[in-house]
C-alpha cells in the first residue's frame, strides 16, 4: 500500500489540527508520526484509516499500482489504538473466530497459532472482559499485526504493556514488517525505533497548539 496526502487539512469546529500536509507514505516502509500530547497524531492516523473525515485536500491509496477506492481502503488495513474497543462479551477463541471472518490472518496462521504467538494459551476460554489491560493490549496488537493487511496503523502501541510486553511488540512487529506500510503514532522511542522516517505533525500546525 502507498498513500499520497495532498494539501491535507483537518479541522474540528473552528480549530485546524493540521493543514497543508503533503506527504507520501511508500509501500514496504515504516513511518513514525511524532508530536506532543494533543498535537494531532491520532487524528491523522484515523484520517488515514478512513475512520475520520478530512476537511480539505486529498488522500489517495495505491495498491500494486492500482488506485484503491477510499471506501475499500479498510479492507487493506489494520489499526490498533487505545480508543478502539474489543468485544468484551466474547472469549478469546470467539473473538478470534469473529475477527478472522472479516480479516484473515497472515502466513496461513490458524487462530490457535495466533493465540500461541500472543502467549495467551492459558486464556483461550476466558472472557475478554476479564483480561488484564496488558492482555487486552497484546490481543489488540496480535489482531492488527497478524491480520493479512498491507497497511498497519499503530497508535500508542505499547499502552499498558510491561517490559516483557514491549519486547514482545518489538519482536512481532519486526517479524511482520516486510512488504508492508507501517505508520506508528507515538511519543515513545521504543515504539517507533524501527521506523525509517519521522513526520512531525507540528510542522503542519497553523498556530501554536495546546
Ligand atoms: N472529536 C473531536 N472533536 C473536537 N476536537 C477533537 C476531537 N478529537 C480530537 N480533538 C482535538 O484535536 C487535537 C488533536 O488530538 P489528537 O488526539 O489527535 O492528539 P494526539 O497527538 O494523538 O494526542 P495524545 O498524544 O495525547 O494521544 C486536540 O486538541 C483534541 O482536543
Amino acid at each position: 500500500m502507498q498513500i499520497n496526502l495532498s494539501n491535507l487539512g483537518k479541522r474540528y469546529n473552528y480549530e485546524w489540527i493540521f493543514r497543508n500536509l503533503t506527504y507520501t507514505f511508500e509501500s514496504g516502509t515504516s513511518y513514525a508520526i511524532l508530536g506532543h500530547n494533543g498535537s494531532g497524531k491520532s487524528t491523522l492516523l484515523t484520517v488515514v484509516a478512513g475512520h475520520n473525515l478530512y476537511s480539505e485536500g486529498e488522500v489517495v491509496y495505491t495498491q500494486d499500482n492500482k488506485i484503491v477506492a477510499p471506501d475499500d481502503a479498510y479492507r487493506h488495513l489494520s489499526l490498533t489504538a487505545p480508543y478502539l474497543e474489543l468485544v468484551e462479551e466474547f472469549t478469546l477463541l470467539e473473538m478470534l473466530d469473529f475477527h478472522t471472518r472479516f480479516k484473515p490472518l497472515r502466513k496461513n496462521l490458524s487462530n490457535p497459532d495466533l493465540i500461541d504467538r500472543m502467549r495467551l494459551q492459558r486464556s483461550k476460554n476466558k472472557y475478554v472482559k476479564d483480561f488484564s489491560s496488558g492482555m487486552k493490549q497484546r490481543l489488540k496488537l496480535g489482531l492488527a499485526i497478524y491480520s493479512d493487511t498491507s497497511l498497519l496503523l499503530l497508535d500508542e502501541p505499547t499502552t499498558n504493556l510491561d517490559q516483557e510486553g514491549v519486547a514482545w511488540y518489538q519482536e512481532h512487529v519486526d517479524q511482520n514488517r516486510e512488504g508492508r506500510l507501517i505508520i506508528v503514532g507515538s511519543n515513545i522511542q521504543h515504539e517507533y525505533a524501527f521506523c525509517q522516517h519521522h513526520l512531525r505533525i507540528s510542522d503542519y500546525h497553523t498556530s501554536p497548539r495546546k
